[in-house]
């Protein structure tokens, strides 16, 4: 399509809009145009000029030499020395350090964990899209952060496969931390595909990176509690079913799981799956009802509280960020080396999935009292019964599995972290005057 217009463009002006406008040049300009011989002349001395400028000008596609150019496979937003700055960042500080890939940078969970993985001296190198799906405001300014403590975040899609193919031609990465996802429960509703592009292509694209590159990396990558759908069994264990999804986003998740399965088995991928509970806190996600209660609150304007059925309590595992964070971390340290090379398996690999959630269920109605206590303002709530909207009523980590794995240990409660959300949240909006998703 954008190919195309360029063209219309240019041939607007003979096309007539509706039928019957067009008129045809008269057939006396023809013969001036071609035997004039002043006109000859000018058109011999232009065709020369031209010839010129052509062989004279350096190949355009080709900076450095051999160098592949990107500018043919929709590359061209990013920088002329994006490769260049890609290899300063993944440059770890101490010789032990990880070389890290996190996809979803720009992201909440994604930027707090680039952070944190510079700051304890790894390399990291960032991609994200920075599609419009909340506030491209918020993730330009995590941007600005992980761009002040060196982490370059390169601005492309996990479905750009010449992309990643040439990032990890450039960049011998030891870990991807593949936060990139479409997110929401809800919304996959209203753009089911965004989900598969997203959650499934997407994913599948990195895994192939991921898979034919020398050494591959090991990934540990966001799944979700959401994967327990139906599941009635509390609290939710990683042994327990996962074939009931509840919604779209929740059925994409279970998929990416079983695709690691298959890459794990086929080519010895190191792969370990972080169920996330909720997540929550500062730099957070706008389309989170924590997030968006906050913002009407303070608005006056009325907020909705989903109820089950007979009025049934809804609660969620709400689990802090900086927990979250602190289990990708030991997720990576104790990820295993994957097995294969060049998209051969050479043996067995590590497959594991675990729980990150907090193991103390708050209900939502809780959570918007804990909220208008630290806002000082009464919200006005409207009770209604859970729509048709893929939520599910309750979730609950047991993280049995995850504390005696990964020495994953949550320490926040509902109220401390909301404490630390809405202080991020009034100095954010409040100083910069900004107005939320
Ligand atoms: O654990 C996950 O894997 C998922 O967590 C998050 O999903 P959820 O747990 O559904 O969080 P969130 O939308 O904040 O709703 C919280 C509660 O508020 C209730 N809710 C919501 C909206 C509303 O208007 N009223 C309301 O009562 C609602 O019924 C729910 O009980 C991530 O968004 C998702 O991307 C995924 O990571």
């Amino acid at each position: 399509m954008t190919q195309l217009k360029p063209i219309l463009s240019h041939l607007d002006p003979i096309i007539p809009s509706s039928t019957g406008k067009f008129k045809s040049p008269p057939p006396y300009a023809f013969h001036r145009l071609r035997f004039h011989p002043r006109l000859t002349l000018w058109s011999f001395l232009f065709l020369f000029f031209l010839l010129l400028f052509v062989i004279c000008s350096p190949p355009a596609a080709s900076p450095g030499g051999k160098r592949r150019s990107l500018q043919t496979t929709g590359h061209s937003r990013l920088p002329a020395n994006w490769e260049a700055k890609a290899r300063n960042s993944a440059r770890p500080v101490s010789k032990s350090g990880l070389t890290v890939l996190v996809t979803g940078a720009a992201g909440f969970v994604g930027s707090h964990a680039a952070l944190a993985l510079k700051n304890r001296g790894d390399g990291v190198v960032g991609l994200d899209n920075f599609n419009t799906y909340y506030e491209t405001g918020l993730k330009k300014a995590r941007k600005t952060l992980l761009d002040r403590q060196g982490v370059y975040i390169i601005d492309a899609d996990i479905n750009d496969a010449v992309l990643l193919g040439k990032l990890f031609e450039i960049v011998r990465f030891s870990h991807v931390m593949h936060l990139a996802a479409q997110a929401g429960v809800r919304y996959a509703m209203q753009n089911p595909s965004s989900y598969i592009h997203s959650n499934v292509n997407g994913f599948v694209t990195l895994l192939e990176a991921c898979k034919n590159s020398n050494p591959q990396p090991a990934i540990v990558w966001a799944s979700s509690s959401s994967v327990y759908g139906l599941n009635s069994k509390v609290p939710f264990s990683e042994k327990d079913r996962t074939d009931q999804p509840a919604s779209l986003y929740a059925a994409t998740k279970k998929a990416g799981e079983e695709i690691a399965h298959s890459y794990n088995h086929i080519y010895g991928l190191s792969i370990t799956g972080l169920r996330f509970f909720t997540v929550y806190g500062p730099w957070g996600r706008p389309d989170m009802a924590y997030y968006f209660f906050t913002k009407d609150i303070l608005r006056g304007k009325e907020i909705k509280i989903f109820e089950g059925a007979d009025h049934a309590t809804v609660a969620r595992d709400f689990t802090y960020i900086d927990d979250v964070v602190k289990g990708c971390l030991s997720a990576l340290d104790t990820a295993k080396k994957s097995t294969g090379s060049g998209g051969k398996k050479a043996g067995p690999a590590q497959l594991r999935v675990y729980n990150l959630g907090n193991t103390s269920p708050v209900p939502v109605s809780k959570l918007v009292s804990i909220l208008e206590k630290l806002l000082k303002v009464k919200a006005k709530k409207k009770l209604l019964p859970m729509p048709r909207n893929g939520d599910v009523v309750f979730t609950h980590a047991n993280i049995t599995l995850a504390r005696k794995e990964l020495g994953y240990k949550p320490t926040t409660d509902l109220e401390t972290g909301l404490k630390k959300f809405v202080k991020w949240y009034i100095s954010y909006y409040g100083s910069k005057k900004k107005s939320a998703w």
